[in-house]
């Protein structure tokens, strides 16, 4: 039986749109106007922590039942050298929930004026996405911010949410603040909100909520089709992937952004195919990373797997097991675009075992 997740949906985009209002306002706050030394990843450990009490302090009046697999810990607030950021945290997080109501808000959530909420009880919103994940039942997964590279750079990073039943992501919601509306336009309207339900297909909306755009991949186009990939070269190998791209002949060059904005991007139809091929160091992908994405990308008719064919498994944990990588593109391109990875990830074993061998 398939479930409409009617008030889940409606949650999610709620509480979504209500951690990006905050997550700007860090950035307007403590990045923008401001010169950071670099390396300092203060202003995004403000944005990651208050994001994350929001949404899961929401959940916790919504759906109290529900555990949460959340990226943050509060550890280090708890701790006596955490004192400043903490009351930074309570104090942005509590500027949140407060906010006006706004489309699709219900105050019983614990949002709008009064519903301010004391510092232990954020800590404890905060530590209640310590579930350990699994494969069965219901659980909501959160990535406060996606991409906190990109969101100190003032470039893309997204707020992602999910609920998984039984290891099946069905409901997707991811807030691209900074995104624009139209990426051929990209000095036009900025802020975008993407939707997905299992078996109700995928939308884009206006951060407000508002126009509400059904999302369909396009076809496979070699002409134009080009490969959603990371920034950091650490997080996804750009050699892989442009051996991948020089044996399917394409022409055009890589769009690298980061976050699972990629994910939404593809979804409507920009670039063609998401990669992200490990870079060898053993790094294990995190489900918060690719719930909502993933999603995305069936909604839209696409198809996702790792680089065995295999589709992606939210039932093993908090991450996605052994790293295999990660390829998502339209239906009618994905056979060939697994072919030219499985080449490539030939060719790369027998260079490593040469070169152990001499
Ligand atoms: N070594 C390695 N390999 C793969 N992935 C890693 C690795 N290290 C970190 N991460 C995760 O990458 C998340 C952001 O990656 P993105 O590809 O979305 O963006 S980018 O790499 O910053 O361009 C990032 O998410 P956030 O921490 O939420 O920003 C990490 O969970
Ligand atoms: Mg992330
Ligand atoms: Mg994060
Ligand atoms: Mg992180």
């Amino acid at each position: 039986m398939s479930l409409a997740y009617t008030t889940e949906k409606q949650f999610a985009i709620s509480a979504v749109r209500r951690a990006c209002l905050l997550t700007s306002s860090v950035f307007n706050k403590l990045v923008k106007n401001e010169t950071l030394v670099k390396g300092d990843k203060s202003p995004v450990t403000v944005g990651d922590f208050s994001a994350q009490a929001v949404i899961s302090s929401m959940l916790h009046r919504a759906f109290p039942d529900d555990p949460i697999v959340g990226e943050e810990d509060a550890a280090d607030l708890r701790a006596a050298s955490g004192a400043s950021l903490r009351d930074r945290i309570v104090e942005l997080a509590n500027e949140a929930l407060t906010a006006e109501l706004g489309i699709g808000d219900i105050a019983e959530w614990g949002i709008g004026p009064g519903s301010e909420q004391s510092v232990d009880n954020l800590l404890d919103a905060i530590d209640r996405g310590n579930h350990e994940g699994g494969r069965n039942g219901r659980m909501w997964t959160i990535d406060p911010i996606d991409g906190t590279k990109g969101f100190l750079r003032g470039e893309q990073y997204a707020v992602c949410l999910a609920l998984i039943v039984d290891a099946q992501v069905q409901v997707g919601v991811l807030g691209c603040p900074n995104l624009p509306l139209n990426l051929s336009k990209p000095d036009e309207d900025k802020g975008c909100l993407f939707v997905a339900v299992r078996g109700q297909g995928a939308q884009q909306l206006k951060l407000t909520g508002a126009d509400p755009i059904p999302l369909t991949m396009p076809p496979y186009t070699p002409s134009s089709f080009s490969f959603l990939e990371s920034v950091e070269a650490a997080h996804s190998s750009h050699s892989t992937s442009s051996r991948i791209s020089a044996i399917l002949g394409l022409t055009q060059p890589p769009i690298r952004m980061d976050s699972q904005a990629k994910y939404g991007c593809l979804a409507r139809g920009d670039g063609g195919a998401y990669m992200r091929m490990p870079t060898g160091v053993g790094y294990k992908e995190k489900i918060w990373d690719h719930a909502t994405g993933s999603l995305l990308v069936t909604e839209s008719g696409g198809v996702i797997t790792d680089s065995r064919g295999l589709p992606l498994d939210f039932g093993l944990g908090r991450t996605l097991g052994d790293n295999y990588g990660v390829i998502a593109t339209v239906k009618d391109a994905h056979a060939k675009l697994l072919s030219a990875v499985q080449e490539v990830v030939k060719q790369e074993q027998e260079e490593a075992k040469k070169s152990k061998a001499s």
